[in-house]
């Protein structure tokens, strides 16, 4: 199927560097945080990734689209990214399981893209410059216009989102097979796949929405004592801008609910173990991020979407009110701290964890996996 007609587009980054295309997608006029992915696969689930929320994605595979959408790899209910920006969009969707065109997605659900543009140097640009904020437009394509425009739109940095993208109603995942524990999972813009990895290996996932409360949190599975652990998912905006589920968190932990977290699950794990937070230059967002798990000292390949940090001294354990407190994995490129650990000060048991990137991985790799079977050892007590 051929691609439609397009019209002249442009983009333009808050500090004016101007690139002109054409239109990609649905036609309009969009605003975001710029930032690139340099995954080669898996467009879907990232355009689908609720955490890419505000966000325009810049894809450093050259050629994007091959095997159109199909109704099995959304992460979500519908697409998230404000913006989508490629530089050779495939003219046919070449995939069996294809029901559309990546094209026609993109119109149907008004999402504003950009093709035809030089992402290696918009790329180089963003590297260069650090993350920041754009305009996408078909309606004006005058710079200066969009650029006022640009200076005008939300910045990341302070941005509170979870509660945009969060369900607005609890829903349960049911165990596959024999059902071995029940967890509350708080959606703070969760992907389908996380509940997923969790059923697959016994686990009821009881979804909750991001405003849930500490009672909300404990009436999961009540009946049999309430819920054998705690899940924070991944999501949009500044982990600095949550308060509320950072204190659900703290109050979680009093009680000894086990802990596992997520990308924004492990900043804010880190905020209510009283470590600050940070964003990135330009973040990492893609599927070839080396990780080091400093217990084992082996080295996963994985999949990353963030552009804040958490800020935690390596090698160095941190006393909290809830335990002690140690980074368990980093970032082979930046040295980032990727993961946390929570043990008890006096038993040396694991209390909680979490991982900056994404274990359930659904375009791969999956070799961090097996953090799944951790939190079923940490609910089981065996940790
Ligand atoms: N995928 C996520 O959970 C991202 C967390 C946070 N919004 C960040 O950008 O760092």
């Amino acid at each position: 199927m051929p691609l439609h007609a397009h019209k002249e587009a442009i983009l333009v980054l808050e500090d004016g560097r101007t690139f002109r295309g054409e239109s990609f997608g649905a036609e309009g006029e969009t605003f975001g945080e710029a930032v690139f992915s340099t995954g080669m696969t898996g467009y879907q689930e990232t355009l689908t990734d609720p955490s890419y929320h505000q966000q325009v994605v810049v894809m450093t595979a050259p050629h994007v689209g091959n095997t159109g959408v199909n109704d099995e790899d959304p992460e979500s209910r519908r697409i998230w990214v404000a913006g989508y920006v490629v530089r050779d969009p495939a003219r046919v969707s070449s995939n069996w399981r294809a029901k559309r065109t990546l094209d026609d997605d993109l119109r149907d659900q008004s999402v504003v893209g950009i093709s035809g543009i030089d992402t290696r140097a918009l790329t180089r640009h963003l590297r260069e410059r650090g993350a920041m904020r754009v305009g996408i437009s078909t309606i004006d394509t005058d710079p200066e216009v969009l650029l006022k425009k640009v200076l005008a739109s939300a910045e990341m940095s302070g941005a509170n989102l979870s509660d945009a993208v969060s369900t607005a109603e609890a829903y349960v995942v049911p165990a596959k097979g024999e059902k071995r524990f029940t967890v509350a999972a708080l959606d703070l813009g969760i992907k389908e796949m996380t509940p997923e990895r969790m059923a697959e290996r016994g686990i009821e996932v009881h979804v909750l929405p991001a405003t849930a409360t500490l009672e909300d949190v404990k009436a999961v599975g009540a009946d049999s004592g309430g819920p054998d652990g705690l899940f924070y998912s991944n999501g949009p905006g500044d982990p600095a801008a949550t308060t509320g589920q950072v204190e659900l968190l703290q109050a979680a932990l009093a009680e000894n609910i086990p802990y596992f977290g997520i990308c924004f699950g492990n900043q804010l794990f880190g905020r209510a173990l009283g470590f600050g937070t940070y964003k990135l230059k330009y973040g990492h967002r893609g599927i070839n991020q080396p990780v080091m798990d400093l217990t084992t000292r082996k080295v996963e390949v994985t999949a990353h979407n963030h552009g804040f940090a958490v800020d935690a001294p390596i090698d160095e354990e941190t006393k909290t009110p809830y335990g002690v407190a140690t980074v368990s994995h980093v970032n082979l490129n930046d040295d980032c701290v990727e993961g946390l650990e929570l043990k008890d000060a006096e038993t040396g048991k694991l209390k909680g964890f979490s991982v900056q990137y994404h274990p359930e991985a659904a375009a791969g790799p999956h070799d961090a996996a097996y953090l799944f079977d951790r939190f079923i050892s940490l609910m089981a007590k065996e940790v």
